[in-house]
């Protein structure tokens, strides 16, 4: 068994990024760059008014009040491209382009105009440059706005879009084969026996890959002979990522291992001390990274999370590999721990000062999903962490958006 730390660093270790392509930036949310985006223009592109008001020359409001005459209107998108004298003033609203010769605004509410006589009398001045936007304050041609490895939010898009960029390169999004084993495992709907169970790894695998950003393929399920079984895993090449469910273990028909062995399996690791999960297998077959998961529902997912996702996310070109972790208030006591890293579901509330607490379900079982899909999280315990007593520290994963 090793640990958990060091079998995440030898999946990462395995992967590189996948091929790139281009997209327009209306299709990129979620997308993560392969190259990074630059300004293709300045912004704001000139000096621009922040506010409503008259854009005039910080010298003519020395002393106040002061009556300017009114000489031009600019709007957002306008402009006056003559250069204001000594005494005037133009009337210019927010995002106007200051015209030469003016380099401060009063805003509308410290003046009063008089509309008939194209005047205005300042009653409250500003400082020097006061509501003005300089040219490039945001950003100039040739700034990276958005560098390669980051997964685009609604945020970055905005920023691309003023940069006047319409296109991404970014890298196309991993394929990842999900191979559900074993005889007992019938399809959700599918005509089903007293003794089987109904697959819910496939479907759950298939959406935590869409949710981390990959394209599934939900392969037939696998009986337990080994031939069936390396023809459907063959049948998966070409694929980014291979995920396989249930056979992992020590039984007699625990057969992933040895019949994918057979037909060029090459295993990095297999066990792992984690609970659940400790059957997991990492190696590579038919020229793509697999990744083994244990078959009971929890570990199958537990594994993905801790697994898999970074797994897919260093696929994806995304730099942000690592599994994050929350610091909590235990809500109930816990055990010492043996030999294997916990990841216990549990339930997550904040209490009345804010604080987030953690409170481990009663049955952890790796059997039950619903359990695993009521809880907010996992709570880490370290391998022979002591015994902790409620309102300890713990670090939780909380469960992402989609898993
Ligand atoms: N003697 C030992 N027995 C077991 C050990 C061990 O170390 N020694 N490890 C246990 C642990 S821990 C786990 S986890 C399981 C993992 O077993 P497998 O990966 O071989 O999984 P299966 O035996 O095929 O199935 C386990 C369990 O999960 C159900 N299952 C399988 N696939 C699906 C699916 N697609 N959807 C829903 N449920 C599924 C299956 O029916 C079994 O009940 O081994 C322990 N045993
Ligand atoms: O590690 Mo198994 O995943 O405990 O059930």
């Amino acid at each position: 068994m090793i640990p958990v730390e060091e079998a995440r660093a030898r999946i990462l270790a395995a992967l590189s990024p996948v091929g790139v392509e281009t997209v327009a930036l209306s299709e990129s949310l979620g997308r993560v760059l392969a190259q990074p985006v630059t300004a293709r223009r300045l912004q704001p592109p000139k000096d621009l008014s922040a506010m409503d008001g008259y854009a005039l020359r910080f010298e003519d409001i020395g002393t106040l009040p002061v009556t300017l005459s009114v000489i031009a209107e600019v709007p957002a998108g306008g402009s006056f491209e003559e250069t204001v004298p000594a005494g005037a003033c133009v009337r210019i609203f927010t995002g106007g382009p200051l015209p030469d010769g003016t380099d401060t605004i009063v805003i509308q509410e410290n003046t009063d105009a008089d509309e008939a006589a194209g005047t205005v009398t300042i009653l409250e001045g500003s400082p020097e440059g006061r509501h003005v936007r300089r040219a490039g304050l945001d950003f100039a041609p040739g700034d990276i706005l958005v560098d390669t490895g980051k997964r685009l939010g609604a945020r970055d898009i905005g920023l691309a879009a003023a940069g006047n960029v319409p296109w991404v390169t970014v890298y196309r999004k991993p394929r990842v084969a999900i191979l559900s084993t074993g005889d007992e495992i019938a399809l959700p709907g599918d005509p089903i026996g007293p003794n089987q169970i109904v697959s819910s790894n496939g479907p759950a695998l298939a959406a935590a890959v869409t949710a981390a950003g990959g394209v599934p393929t939900l392969m037939p399920i696998a009986p337990d002979d080994a031939e069936s079984l390396q023809a459907l895993a063959r049948n998966a090449a070409g694929h980014d990522l291979l995920l396989t469910t249930g056979g992992a273990s020590v039984g007699k028909h625990d057969l992933v291992g040895s019949a994918l062995a057979e037909t060029g399996l090459e295993l990095d690791f297999w066990k792992i001390a984690m609970r659940p999960g400790k059957p997991l297998m990492f190696g590579s077959f038919a020229g793509m990274p697999m990744l083994g998961l244990p078959g009971n529902p929890v570990s199958a997912l537990v594994c993905f999370l801790l697994f898999g996702r970074p797994a897919l996310t260093r696929l994806a070109g995304a730099s942000n590999t690592g599994v994050t972790f929350t610091p909590a208030r235990l809500g109930s006591a816990l055990p010492e721990n043996d030999r294997r890293e916990d990841y216990l579901r549990a339930d997550l509330h904040r209490d009345e000062s804010g604080h987030l607490i953690a409170t481990p379900t009663q049955r952890q079982d790796s059997s039950m999903m619903s359990t695993l899909s009521q809880a907010g999280g996992l709570v880490r315990r370290l391998p022979h962490a002591p015994a902790a007593e409620a309102g300890a520290t713990v670090d939780v994963l909380v469960f992402p958006d989609g898993f």
